[in-house]
């Protein structure tokens, strides 16, 4: 299941500063709720694209990803590859 950018849009309350959990070099993390059936919050992890090297740290990401298991860390559930509002692209992943 993907989810698209208006979902995550409506999820994280715009990308509201009051949903932010903390910034990275290639990426900002936004709590969010993605089914008001589940009281679970999930992690969504957008990346600055227009940063040098995201792209790059973005693969370098998903292939530890690939490799690790352990009981403390969130699973990626879905990810998100579309464009935002101004046309610039979006790529966010989703951990719960
Ligand atoms: N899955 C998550 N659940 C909850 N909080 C998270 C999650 N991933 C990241 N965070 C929070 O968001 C912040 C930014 O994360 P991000 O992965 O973008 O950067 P970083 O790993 O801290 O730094 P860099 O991107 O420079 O390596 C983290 O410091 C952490 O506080």
């Amino acid at each position: 299941m993907k989810v698209s950018y208006n979902q995550l849009l409506k999820a994280t309350n715009g990308f509201s500063e009051a949903n932010l959990i903390g910034n990275g070099g290639f990426s900002s993390v936004y709590k969010g709720v993605l089914d008001e059936n589940d009281d679970r919050f999930v992690a969504v992890k957008v990346l600055h694209l227009q940063n040098r090297g995201a792209q790059k740290s973005f693969i370098r990401e998903c292939e530890a990803w690939r490799s690790i298991r352990h009981q403390n860390l969130l699973k990626i559930i879905t990810s998100c590859s579309s464009v935002d509002f101004q046309g610039n692209d979006f790529k966010a992943l989703v951990f719960k």
